[in-house]
């Protein structure tokens, strides 16, 4: 990939939902281009599309019609096993709510997706190691992620997105369920995990504070994408 080549490329999206008798058009010709080791907030009102749209950049969900291009490469032209081959490896995910495995330890979270891809390798576990310790975690190895505090497993649901060394972090409202302080930190070690590790973010978040933390924020509105003062 050359210097020039954009990590995401998104051109002409639309994504619509049948609502009763009436089609819902959530994207509406949707463009976006982000570079790599770029972050970028993407702000909006409640329903205006924005996990759709966070869905669609990270293929768990696809467009309606549109281009979708990763370091140049058509995505929706994959499928199957490529298409999950792309996911697990160049791309990681952190939702509101962490969807740990609650039985199992915090590292054997960090390591499920290593686990899934079949790369339980040495190296992958302790760099699962390193991870948590980088959260804050180094003593919470081998506690159930479930007798963990709130906090604390949305740091480990940090350190299991990064673990495949993903080249973009896909962030939806992960500090939303958080008490300000921790939400905070956690936003934190985001911001600092991915700019030591040259990954590029993309966070939706309704927290203009934390918005304008980022290198870009953009508000999605009618359909499509516009600058965004906070
Ligand atoms: N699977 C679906 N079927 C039908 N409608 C859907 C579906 N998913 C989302 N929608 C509708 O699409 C619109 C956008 O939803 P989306 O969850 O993307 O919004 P959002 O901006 O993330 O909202 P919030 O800030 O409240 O989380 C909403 O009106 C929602 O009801």
């Amino acid at each position: 990939m050359s210097e020039a080549t954009p990590l995401l490329t998104a051109q002409a999206l639309c994504k619509s939902y049948q609502s009763g008798d009436r089609r819902l058009a959530v994207l509406d010709g949707l463009d976006f281009v982000m570079a790599p080791q770029e972050s970028c907030a993407i702000v909006g009102a409640s329903g205006s599309g924005k996990t759709t749209l966070l869905q669609i950049l990270g293929t768990l969900d696809r467009p309606d019609s549109g281009t979708l291009l990763f370091k140049g490469r058509d995505l929706l032209a994959l499928s199957g096993t490529s298409l999950a081959r792309h996911r697990n490896g160049e791309i990681g995910f952190i939702f509101q709510f962490h969807h740990l495995l609650p039985e199992f330890s915090a590292l054997e979270n960090v390591l499920m997706p290593a686990r899934i891809a079949g790369k339980l390798t040495t190296a992958t576990r302790s760099r699962a190691g390193e991870l948590l310790e980088r959260v804050g975690l180094g003593e919470r190895l081998h506690h159930r992620s479930g007798e963990l505090s709130g906090g604390e497993q949305q740091r480990v649901a940090l350190a299991r997105a990064l673990v495949m060394q993903p080249a973009l972090l896909l962030a939806d409202e992960p500090t939303g369920n958080l008490d300000a302080e921790s939400g905070q930190k956690v936003f934190q070690l985001l911001q600092d995990l991915s700019r030591s590790q040259g990954l590029s973010v993309i966070m939706v978040t309704h927290n203009l504070e934390l918005a304008e933390a980022m290198d870009r924020c953009l508000r999605l509105a009618d359909g499509t994408l516009a600058p965004f003062q906070a």
